[in-house]
């Protein structure tokens, strides 16, 4: 899937390119956070299911409500024990109701795949999880199954590349000196073919740094996966009883003071030469979590946001709406499961390279 992705990837952060070039021209804003979203579900859904869905959009904005919904304690989960709390909180309810949307739509997503199912080699991952259902394994499909899979991929998957994207564009914005080195690297980097391709992203040095700074200020799960210990244990002087769900907060963490000097401040350069990345091994910095539920998605979600930062940058100039200085962009935080901007990134952007395809 994740090869499979490359070819997506590349034809879907070239349309983003069309998009803003048919919006800019008049120094007008640009709602960069809605394309950047849609960016984000396309490669995601295209590289799950074959193609992006009619109800691109309407999936979108269910995914979200789910991590609104998500966000948070409620009372339900403070009380596990008294099972009808759901069902007074209403919450059992708005479960069910986007649970039957969501629910209708996949089904309709596997029936037309299962209608145009060919030969030509079943590269997406419904496809290749169409072709075991039929074939049969040990361990049987359901079409259920299928969908909860669909789902995760979803979920865990377009908001929070989404995010990373978004921020990363936020913070260089609020930091030029940043912006510029990293798009004069990105020019530098494609200039020699005109095209941004994956092809020489490796030789990109700079941008990654951004990525990794924004990664530690913006992880897109604050939170991660909550986890039961097997055993009664005792953290900072508390004991905490076997079976405590516990959560622990990256978002905390890759601001603390006493790993981070400066911790509020983007500072990419505070990778360079760094051996703490974002595998799970460095407590400190965990926007991926860690242990045997680290993010699956890992290296899918960090090309999608290199190549679409990379083109971002490498295509255009980006300023703040008239009137607005740079020091001044809003970065107040939406609060989900998935913590995205409040406020859409809308900016000004400037043709400086146009789009070679094909190249
Ligand atoms: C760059 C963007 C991404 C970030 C920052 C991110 C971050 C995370 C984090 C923090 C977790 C929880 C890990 C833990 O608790 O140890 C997670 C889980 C997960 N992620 Fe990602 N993720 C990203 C992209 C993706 C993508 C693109 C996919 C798939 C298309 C994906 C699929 C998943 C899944 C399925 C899980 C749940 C794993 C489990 O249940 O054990 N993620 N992700």
């Amino acid at each position: 899937m994740f090869l499979y992705s490359k070819h997506v990837r590349q034809e879907e952060t070239e349309n983003l390119v069309r998009f803003i070039i048919a919006a800019a021209g008049d120094g007008a804003a640009v709602d960069l956070s809605e394309k950047i979203h849609l960016l984000a579900y396309d490669i995601v859904t295209r590289a799950s299911v074959g193609t992006t869905t009619k109800d691109r959009v309407k999936v979108m904005h269910i995914t979200r409500r789910l991590s609104n919904f998500g966000a948070g304690f409620n009372a339900a989960d403070l009380y596990p024990s008294v099972k009808v709390l759901p069902f007074l909180t209403g919450i059992q309810f708005k479960i069910e109701k986007m649970h039957r949307e969501m629910d209708g739509m996949f089904q309709g997503i596997i029936a037309e795949a299962r209608a145009a199912k060919s030969d030509d080699g079943f590269e997406d991952l419904l496809g290749i999880l169409l072709k075991c259902q039929a074939e049969g394994s040990e361990m049987a499909i359901t079409d259920d199954g299928i969908k909860a899979v669909m789902l995760d991929m979803f979920l865990a998957g377009s908001e929070t590349t989404a995010a990373v994207i978004e921020w990363a564009m936020s913070e260089m914005l609020k930091n030029p000196l940043t912006l510029k080195k990293a798009q004069e690297e990105v020019r530098q980097v494609f200039d020699k073919t005109g095209r941004v391709d994956e092809e020489r992203i490796h030789e990109l040095k700079y941008l990654p740094l951004a990525i990794k700074e924004t990664l530690r200020i913006h992880p897109p799960l604050p939170f991660m996966m909550p986890r039961l210990n097997s055993s009664k244990c005792t953290l900072n002087g508390y004991e905490i009883p076997t079976n405590t769900r516990l959560i622990v907060h990256a978002w905390a963490l890759g601001r603390d003071p006493k790993y981070w000097p400066d911790a509020e401040q983007f500072i990419p350069e505070r990778f360079q030469g760094s051996a703490i990345d974002y595998r799970g091994n460095d407590f400190q910095y965990l926007p991926f979590g860690s242990g045997r539920r680290l993010c699956p998605g890992m290296n899918f979600g960090a090309a999608n946001a290199d190549l679409a930062l990379a083109t971002l940058l490498y295509h255009f100039d980006w300023e703040m709406p008239r009137g607005l200085r740079n020091q001044d962009l809003d970065m107040t935080e939406d609060f989900a499961i998935t913590v995205r901007r409040k406020n859409p990134l809308a900016l000004v952007p400037t043709l400086k390279r146009p789009l070679n395809v094909g190249k």
